[in-house]
């Protein structure tokens, strides 16, 4: 299965459908043909649409779109154009939501309803159909771009220069003394979530988690070992590779550095396996505190859907943070 959006010059609402083949990316015509078989996800200013009754995204057939966009006076045209599409202004947004018994969320939160299947979706298709609107023009030519109808590169017309959507390569490092893992939450965590340690990668994975590891714990590591990787949509696309390192026995004070982070600490394997059992994490406890939870398996999502999961064993089924976090690795 492959992922196509769609995006519109207004920007306000956007249409995801999947298609069958990695060859409509290429083929114009078979990609037009397929999106009368597609499933559509609707968004709005990158908000996916969340139906509230059954926590699933609109998935709406080809012509049951045609329709729905008959209603909000939109039509044909506005597929066949383009793979953003324009459901006009935001005085339409309630209405729609209204008609479709759903609510337009911010991915963070729908990520945390939804199964890891839709979840992954959505999130490549979040970063796509941003990557579609800041890439509107050529950086030399500055002329408008125009997009390929799968919508998986863009074009100038004037120099032919081909854009393709990149991700930012990411490390997320789980860090071990042996006995326990180093755990670490960012004030815009939502309360009492923690993660493990993460960085943009200027130059090389290992370089990375030294300088994460150093500037944001104080921490000296080894062993650096990759896991596994998934595709993240925050802030723009990246490729999250999980890694994991150890620090030499007895090296395990930290430093925080609290411009970058709130907290950070050492947790043993029962804490990390409790944690991961817990299934709702916004509840609060009665005295008003917010007890450590880790994100779970669905909303850390999209380790690849190739090959398909069947075909898969073991941790390589495993999101990635899920996959850090597994019982004979995490300490
Ligand atoms: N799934 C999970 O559990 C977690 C995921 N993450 C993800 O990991 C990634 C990195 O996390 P974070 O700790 O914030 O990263 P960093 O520790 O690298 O700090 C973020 C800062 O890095 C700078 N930066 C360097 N390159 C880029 C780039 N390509 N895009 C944006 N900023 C860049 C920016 O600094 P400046 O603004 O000064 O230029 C930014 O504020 C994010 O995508 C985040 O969503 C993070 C924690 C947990
Ligand atoms: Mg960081």
């Amino acid at each position: 299965m492959s992922l196509y959006c769609g995006i519109t010059r207004r920007r306000k609402s956007f249409w995801c459908y999947r298609l069958l083949s990695t060859y409509l990316k290429e083929d114009d015509d078979a990609c037009k043909k397929a999106q009368q078989t597609g499933t559509f996800y609707l968004f709005h200013n990158l908000a996916p649409l969340v139906q509230k009754s059954e926590h699933q995204y609109l998935e709406s057939r080809f012509f049951k779109l045609l329709l729905l966009l008959g209603t909000f006076g939109q039509h044909m045209q506005t597929i066949e154009d383009s793979v953003l599409i324009g459901c006009s202004e935001q005085q339409e947004k309630p209405e729609m939501e209204t008609e479709l018994k759903g609510s337009f969320i911010g991915l963070r939160k729908a990520l945390f309803q939804l199964n890891v299947k839709n979840a992954s979706l959505l999130s490549t298709a979040q970063a796509l159909l941003h990557w579609h609107d800041a890439h509107q023009f050529c950086s030399r030519s500055r002329q408008p771009t125009k997009k390929n109808v799968a919508g998986s590169k863009r074009v100038c017309p004037s120099n032919k220069i081909i854009y393709y959507p990149q991700m930012a390569p990411v490390v997320i490092t789980l860090v071990s003394d042996g006995t326990q893992c180093l755990l670490v939450r960012q004030s815009s965590f939502p309360k009492g979530m923690y993660s493990a340690l993460a960085g943009f990668c200027d130059n090389s994975l290992e370089e990375a988690i030294w300088r994460e590891a150093a500037e944001e714990v104080g921490l000296e590591v080894e062993r650096l070992q990759y896991s596994a990787s998934q595709h993240w949509p925050f802030p723009n696309g990246t490729l999250m590779i999980a890694c994991h390192a150890t620090v030499k026995p007895g090296q395990t004070e930290i430093q925080v550095n609290l411009r970058e982070l709130e907290a950070a600490a050492w947790f043993s394997h029962n804490e990390v396996a409790t944690a991961l059992r817990k299934d709702n994490p916004y509840f609060q406890q009665q005295n008003g505190a917010f007890p450590f939870w880790l994100p779970p398996p669905p909303t850390t999502t999209q380790v690849s859907h190739y090959p398909p999961a069947d075909k898969r064993s073991g941790w390589k089924n495993q999101p990635v943070l899920s996959c850090l976090l597994s019982s004979d690795q995490a300490t």
